[in-house]
């Protein structure tokens, strides 16, 4: 009989580590192997079911990244920026499968982790559920149908805890749009607008950010012209889809050639 994967959860305490935790645990194609919280957390050193106040799970929180990933095939990893740079090497290290849904990474970050997916495969995306995925793909279609007599502008609402904007989610969509029109998001993007801004440029691509309470993660896409107005919409209401995308890039990711892949390998859109 084969060996299942052994799948390590950065950040288990989190909103999405919580998930995750749940999640992998009850799936029949994986075995939860490690769980990873920050040093000096609370946490450490208890049984990762316990912690999140359910049963046990036989899996001891660590801050000890090094040892933990000794034991895994892949690492799910919703987190921080910094400690997600860091388990990028460790990845790396351990020739495990790094997916990656952490969001708000610098150009310095991304680097660090193309660097590191030279040895190991790294699937990332600002957004794991199909729904978004999907949407990116719709965006695109839309974003090269019509010319820029249409002003791109995309809204998204988060929780009151989120602490990037504009999200992964609304970063990618843009730079859907922008592919489809066939320019780079970085030469169109506008994001921030706050007094005297003057009027929109032409083939601008808007950004605007709402948070508050427990939005799990809302975005529109919206195509604004004279006279009519096409928005494409996403609304997630459960965490869990985001989740279920990152398991099943762990599995995906099996045997598969070191590399940085995407959602949309994933899921063949
Ligand atoms: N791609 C996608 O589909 C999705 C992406 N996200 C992104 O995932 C990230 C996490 O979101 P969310 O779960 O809501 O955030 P949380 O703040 O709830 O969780 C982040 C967790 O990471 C922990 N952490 C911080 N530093 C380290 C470290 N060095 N090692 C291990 N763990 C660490 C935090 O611990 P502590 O709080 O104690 O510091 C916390 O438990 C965000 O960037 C978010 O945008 C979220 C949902 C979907
Ligand atoms: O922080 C969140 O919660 C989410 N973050 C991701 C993002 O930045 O787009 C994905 C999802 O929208 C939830």
């Amino acid at each position: 009989m084969s060996k299942l994967p052994g799948v390590v959860v950065n950040g288990v305490s989190g909103r999405m580590g919580q998930m995750l935790v749940k999640l992998v645990s009850e799936n029949k194609a994986m075995q939860l192997v490690g769980a990873l919280e920050r040093s000096g957390h609370e946490w450490i050193g208890q049984d990762v079911g316990v912690a999140m106040g359910g049963a046990e799970l036989g899996v001891l929180v660590s801050d000890n990244p090094l040892e933990v990933m000794a034991k895994a095939q892949a690492v799910i990893d919703f987190t921080v920026p910094a400690a997600t740079v860091a388990m990028a090497e460790l990845a790396a290290q351990a020739r495990a499968v790094h997916v990656i849904g952490t969001t708000g990474l610098s150009d310095d970050d991304l680097a660090k982790i193309k660097a590191a997916s030279r040895h190991s495969v790294v699937v990332r995306a600002g957004n794991m559920s199909l729904g978004v995925n999907l949407l990116v793909q719709l965006t695109k279609q839309v974003a090269a149908a019509l010319d820029a007599d249409f002003d791109i502008e995309i809204v998204e609402a988060h929780h009151r805890h989120k602490v990037d904007a504009p999200s992964g989610t609304a970063l990618m969509l843009g730079e859907a749009a922008a592919d489809g029109r066939g320019v780079s998001l970085a030469t169109v993007k506008d994001s921030g607008r706050d007094g005297i801004t003057g009027e929109r440029k032409r083939g601008d691509i808007g950004f605007s950010a709402i948070r508050g309470g427990d939005i799990v993660g809302e975005h529109d896409v919206i195509f604004a012209g004279e006279g009519e107005r096409i928005v494409l919409r996403h609304m997630a209401t459960d965490r869990a889809i985001f989740a279920r995308g990152a398991l099943k890039a762990a599995l995906w990711g099996q045997g598969r050639k070191p590399g940085e892949y995407n959602m949309l390998d994933v899921l063949g859109l």
